[in-house]
């Protein structure tokens, strides 16, 4: 990382964003725009969140989506506050989100970038004040520009993001994000509208003793699955698991840890969804010295095939994914 870039705590994210694209000689400010109009749509998330009690927004909103799931009112608010910010943008030709069962054509033909987007991340804990967040990830188009982007646009492996990022609205609200050059967190000023740099330079812990994993299912998963969950148990590790994505990959990000949402007999693909969950997830975890995959393959490196496809996800610290690993290759020797 270039220390000549490095901004002090306390810098916008408008001026972190600026001084970051003067770096790039080449830039032309259309992915700073970008950034910038997903923080606007997650400053306007965020106080629909803050006030979701006082206001009518809490609840189910009687239909459901793609993947066959209750869509929560604020899941579907959330959802139109980012397409519309991507939209007005202008920077954005098409968009992929965990609510539309199609790919979203903006109108912005001129738009060089695909968005994939989980509105609102954390569904089961928006009505009971839990930290739930926004998930995305960017993709610069392959067509040509002056026409809609195409299903081949949207199906690109993560290794071709340009950009990736979350939201967390909890006890504050920080918006993380890497465009291949480190990891940075902002936190919110609500009082002065504001993103300002908390956390410059992200790097996780190639190892910890945080294991999020929702035990609830046991049961049903992996034999290798249960073996690494019993070595965490006798090594006496934590286990933490709040069931909003975001927030459990933020807390073993910065203090050392891992997620696990392995494929089960339940649901043999997993439940997480790869274009708008993994993807955007495994570029920061990289970005920041950790690791990502579905139990045997990076997931940067998975084609993907269908807009809302699944996949298991093992994500976090080096060590500990590398360990998990261990224990589903012994199972498959075995098997
Ligand atoms: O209740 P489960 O099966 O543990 O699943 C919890 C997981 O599902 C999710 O809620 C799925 O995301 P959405 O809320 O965006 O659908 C994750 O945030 C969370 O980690
Ligand atoms: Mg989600
Ligand atoms: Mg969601």
């Amino acid at each position: 990382m270039n220390d000549k870039l490095a901004l002090p705590v306390g810098t916008t994210l408008d001026r972190f964003i600026m001084r970051k694209q003067e770096a790039f000689p080449y830039a032309t400010g259309e992915l700073s725009q970008l950034l910038r109009d997903i923080a606007l749509a997650a400053k306007i998330v965020n106080r629909e969140i803050n006030r979701a009690g006082l206001l009518d927004v809490t609840g189910a909103y009687g239909q459901q989506n793609v993947q066959g799931e209750d869509q929560q009112k604020l899941d579907v608010i959330a959802n139109i506050r980012f397409i519309r910010a991507l939209r007005n943008g202008g920077e954005v030709c098409t968009i992929i989100s965990e609510e539309e069962d199609d790919i979203i054509q903006t109108g912005n033909h001129k738009g060089k970038y695909i968005v994939a987007i989980d509105p609102l991340d954390g569904s089961s804990n928006i009505d009971v004040n839990v930290s739930i967040g926004t998930i995305f990830s960017v993709y610069r188009r392959l067509s040509e520009q002056g026409c809609d982007g195409t299903e081949e646009d949207c199906l690109q492996k993560g290794d071709r993001q340009v950009a990736a990022g979350y939201v967390i609205y909890g006890s504050s609200t920080m918006l993380v994000y890497t465009t291949g050059h480190g990891v940075n967190g902002f936190t919110y000023d609500p009082s002065l509208g504001e993103f300002f740099l908390s956390h410059p330079t992200i790097t996780s812990p190639t190892t910890g003793n945080i294991y999020s994993i929702n035990e609830g299912t046991y049961n049903y998963f992996p034999e290798g699955v249960k073996q690494y969950v019993n070595y965490c148990k006798e090594n006496d590790y934590s286990a933490r698991y709040i069931g909003s994505l975001v927030a459990d990959f933020h807390r073993n990000l910065l203090k050392g840890g891992i997620y696990m949402y392995p494929a089960t007999t339940k649901a043999p693909k997993g439940k997480l969804r790869l274009m708008y969950e993994c993807n955007a997830l495994a570029f920061i975890v990289e970005q920041a010295g950790g690791k990502a995959t579905n139990g045997s393959q990076r997931i940067m490196e998975m084609q993907p095939t269908e807009l809302h496809q699944r996949c298991p996800l093992f994500i976090g610290s080096t060590e500990m994914v590398d360990k998990v690993h261990e224990f589903l290759k012994a199972e498959v020797e075995v098997g």
